[in-house]
């Protein structure tokens, strides 16, 4: 069967011309030949070749390879990717030399040897779809870290505490030094996590985020470290890790606080040799990358060496920011509501709905345990359900049913019962044990979703799902 390829032959002697072209076709799926050099910028417009073999000489007692110079250069600029190999007169070895040196890839001697032209035109061929191969590869990477860090969501809210925040942020983003980000659950800490990447030298790197809550025990290493083919039943193929995978960049390993102490030592050992080993390898791999750490347990709970360890803390800690839960800063509440107005009265397709005063008042008043995704979600819904104009307070549902903040850490003393709706629906029932679920665990959503056997992920969509 004919290898896929268009080859084209640049030569002006004729029998050439005629013998390459009978002899690559044999091998090759597409062969065209060219006896002046002058149409190659039209061809090369037309066609895309992936292998073009160009003669050094054109016309009678020519012998300094100039012309091969000049239109190897031409093909360069007009079709990078294309793979050429010279064509040379017998002894012409140092021209040969001087034509790879420009960015030829191989040459042929004339008179050539078809078995050696076969062999050569193959090897171009191969080097070409790898070339290819790469590009795409790199074209991907771009998307992947286009995407993964021009996500910007605007960070609102301008209180003492946030502006805090920013200028900490705007100090330490630039310093390459790790950065723990303290805060409970739905503070914004991801968010200020991607700010820290976009205000740094590596914002044109990835961002990468670990859910270390979300990782398996039995997968932790793997995921970070990655693993070879047959490393443990199941590893079918090389995996890269999470480390690996975000070189040059950032990686944002969230939930630090949930890692058990055997983990930690593990993690802490390979952040501080900046070298990694992927199971089942024996090979050292050094990595670049810049840690931002969050966690939503407590300070004091972190500097209790029985449940973190103090090493682990200081490589991470270089730079600590705490961001203020949302009842602590009620100057920014309305501020973050009507940016989510906005943003879902144009997802939802409504004209820009008001907050009525009581809706204001209600929602300054409100202790807002699941802080500000807690709030996104609370107009998401009002946005879907209202039918006037203007936002009031009961079309947020905001029961003071929650813990007080001074009754917190009772939380895990809430009654552990779902009371079952009138009706039995299942979706019902899921959306009732979800949000007892939450409020028992003050919005922990790690916490929360052990409870329900669920990972961190699937509870999300579950939240979003039914508007929690
Ligand atoms: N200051 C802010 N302005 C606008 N949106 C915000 C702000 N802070 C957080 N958000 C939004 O709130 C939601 C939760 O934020 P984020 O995921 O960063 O919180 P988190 O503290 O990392 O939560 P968790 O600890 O549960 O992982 C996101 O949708 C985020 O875009």
């Amino acid at each position: 069967m004919k290898q896929q390829g268009h080859i084209l032959i640049v030569d002006d002697d004729q029998d050439i011309l005629v013998a390459g072209k009978l002899l690559l076709k044999r091998k090759f799926s597409q062969v065209d030949i060219c006896n002046r050099p002058e149409q190659l910028p039209s061809l090369l417009a037309d066609n895309s070749f992936d292998v073009i073999l160009l003669d050094m000489n054109f016309g009678p007692g020519e012998s300094s390879g100039q012309q091969g110079f000049h239109w190897l250069s031409q093909i360069q600029q007009l079709a990078p990717e294309v793979v050429v190999i010279m064509i040379t007169a017998h002894g012409g070895v140092d021209i040969a030399v001087e034509a790879i040196k420009q960015g030829a890839t191989d040459f042929i001697a004339k008179p050539w040897h078809n078995e050696k032209v076969i062999a050569t035109v193959t090897t171009a061929l191969e080097l070409k779809h790898t070339r290819a191969e790469s590009q795409q590869l790199k074209v991907t990477n771009q998307a992947l870290v286009q995407a993964t860090t021009t996500r910007s969501d605007a960070i609102i809210g301008d209180s003492p505490a946030m502006q805090n925040v920013h200028s900490l942020v705007s100090r330490a983003a630039p310093t390459d030094a790790n950065v723990l980000i303290l805060g409970e659950n739905g503070t914004g800490k991801e968010l200020i996590a991607r700010d820290i990447h976009r205000q740094s030298a590596r914002a044109e790197q990835v961002f990468l985020s670990v859910d270390l809550g979300a990782i398996s025990e039995s997968l932790f290493e793997s995921e970070l470290f990655g693993h070879k083919k047959g490393a443990f039943t199941g590893a079918q193929q090389d995996r890269i890790g999470k480390i690996k995978a975000a070189e040059g960049g950032t990686l944002f390993l969230d939930e630090i606080g949930n890692l058990p102490l055997h983990l930690q030592a593990k993690l802490l050992t390979v952040l501080e040799q900046r070298k990694v080993t992927p199971l089942g390898s024996n090979q050292e791999e050094a990595f670049n990358i810049r840690i931002v750490a969050a966690t939503n347990v407590s300070k004091a709970k972190l500097c209790d060496e029985q449940y973190f360890r103090q090493d682990l803390l200081f490589r991470l800690n270089t730079v600590e920011i705490t961001l203020p839960p949302l009842r602590e800063r009620r100057k920014d509440i309305i501020a973050i509501a009507e940016h989510f107005i906005t943003l879902y009265c144009k997802k939802y397709q409504k004209a820009k709905l008001q907050l009525s005063d009581e809706a204001k008042a209600a929602m300054l008043d409100y202790q807002w345990p699941g802080n500000i995704r807690a709030l996104r979600h609370a107009i998401e819904r009002a946005i879907i359900l209202c039918e006037g104009d203007t936002l009031s307070p009961q079309d947020f549902q905001l029961t003071h049913d929650t813990p007080s903040v001074a009754s917190y850490s009772q939380a895990d003393k809430a009654p552990n019962t779902v009371s079952l709706p009138d009706e039995l629906n299942l979706d019902a029932i899921e959306k009732m044990a979800i949000a007892q679920a939450l409020k028992k665990h003050v919005y922990n959503i790690s916490h929360t979703a052990k409870e329900l056997g669920l990972t961190r992920a699937a509870l999300y969509r579950r939240m979003e799902k039914h508007g929690l």
